[in-house]
């Protein structure tokens, strides 16, 4: 073989290069990506919230209602709101008593930190990651007050053709111990509400926070002994998959490791895949309580069903110095 003295090196150009990339746009607030095979994702800097997930045919997988509000006022009704570090109207007594209900994260401006990206020679299975962060100081100086420890939270959002990632780190940069509640408040979307089962929760122990309600209702003018209010009680579990038919605001505890899987009219529609988020909630407001809700467009309510992964159950305590990460991921039929 010849040597050639002045062979041009070779142009670096690997697979990598060359393969179709993920666009990335970052504009008024909100990052979207789309992958080459066609998935989108957009997230609302404002609460981190992802506020659509389209699968490769334009298939819409999550609901937002038309009278959300993405303009930074209010926690958006739809999406998947961060629900951080209390879920529901924070406890008596609790470090985050004065906080609002669901906490700060959802209402918080967060940071967007980039993307990761991995692509495939076809593009055919091009993935990309998007990173947000949230720390103490990036809150409003009420919120501050109102729960004073020292957090950072980095939210990584990845999107495949397989389906959407959503995990999140905490970590606790102060030098106290805190305890906190976390949950992805996902509201999918649906056709119709009536048409919807839910399985995987059959063996799973629940509190009906819609019976405790009207029980507190119905209590209300009678005596109480200790003056406490009471707790409310887990029904056990029925053996049956979920089918919604009413409002429905159930804490699914310490659910079996298994997929939970929503299926439409019989087919599978959603699965969705925990890692370290023991509790699901099942939410569904039903046409009452929808009508009374300000940010939630006519009928509305029969387009969606509330999954929501979460560590709910109990208090999950962070020394400093300490992280702890959690993750679900979503597929769509
Ligand atoms: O109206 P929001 O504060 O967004 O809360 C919406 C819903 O979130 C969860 O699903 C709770 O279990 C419900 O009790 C609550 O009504």
């Amino acid at each position: 073989m010849v040597e050639r003295g002045h062979k041009p090196s070779n142009l670096p150009v690997s697979p990598q290069t060359m393969a179709p990339q993920a666009r990335i746009t970052n504009e008024n607030g909100r990052v979207n990506a789309t992958l080459p095979s066609g998935e989108f994702v957009e997230v609302l800097l404002h609460g981190a919230t992802i506020i659509s997930w389209k699968t490769a045919n334009g298939k819409e997988n999550l609901f937002v209602s038309s009278k959300a509000r993405l303009d930074g006022s209010k926690a958006v009704r739809g999406g998947i709101p961060i629900v951080f570090p209390v879920f529901g109207p924070p406890p008596k007594n609790h470090a985050t008593s004065e906080l609002p209900q669901h906490g700060l994260a959802r209402t918080s401006h967060w940071e967007y930190l980039g993307k990761t990206s991995s692509e495939s020679t076809s593009g055919g299975d091009s993935s990309v990651k998007l990173d947000f962060g949230l720390s103490s100081e990036m809150v409003g100086t009420d919120l501050q007050d109102h729960w004073p420890e020292k957090f950072g939270l980095t939210y990584s959002v990845t999107l495949s053709p397989q389906g959407l990632e959503t995990s999140l780190q905490v970590s606790n940069v102060g030098k106290s111990t805190w305890e906190f509640q976390v949950l992805l408040h996902t509201y999918l979307r649906v056709d119709n509400i009536s048409d919807v089962i839910i399985q995987g929760l059959e063996a799973t122990p629940f509190t009906d926070k819609v019976a405790f309600a009207e029980q507190q209702e119905a209590m209300k003018n009678e005596w109480e002994p200790s003056g406490s209010p009471a707790a409310p009680e887990r029904t056990t579990p029925s053996m049956d998959v979920i089918s919604i038919k009413s409002e429905t605001d159930r804490v699914y505890h310490n659910a079996q490791d298994g997929p939970i899987r929503v299926l439409h009219k019989g087919s599978p529609r959603f699965e969705i895949v925990r890692d370290m988020l023991g509790d699901v909630v099942v939410w569904n407001p039903w046409e009452k309580k929808a009508a009374g809700m300000n940010d939630m467009g006519e009928g509305e309510w029969k387009n969606f069903v509330c999954v929501e992964a979460g560590s709910v159950s109990s208090w999950t305590k962070l020394e400093s110095g300490e992280t702890w990460e959690a993750s679900q991921i979503m597929k769509a039929f």
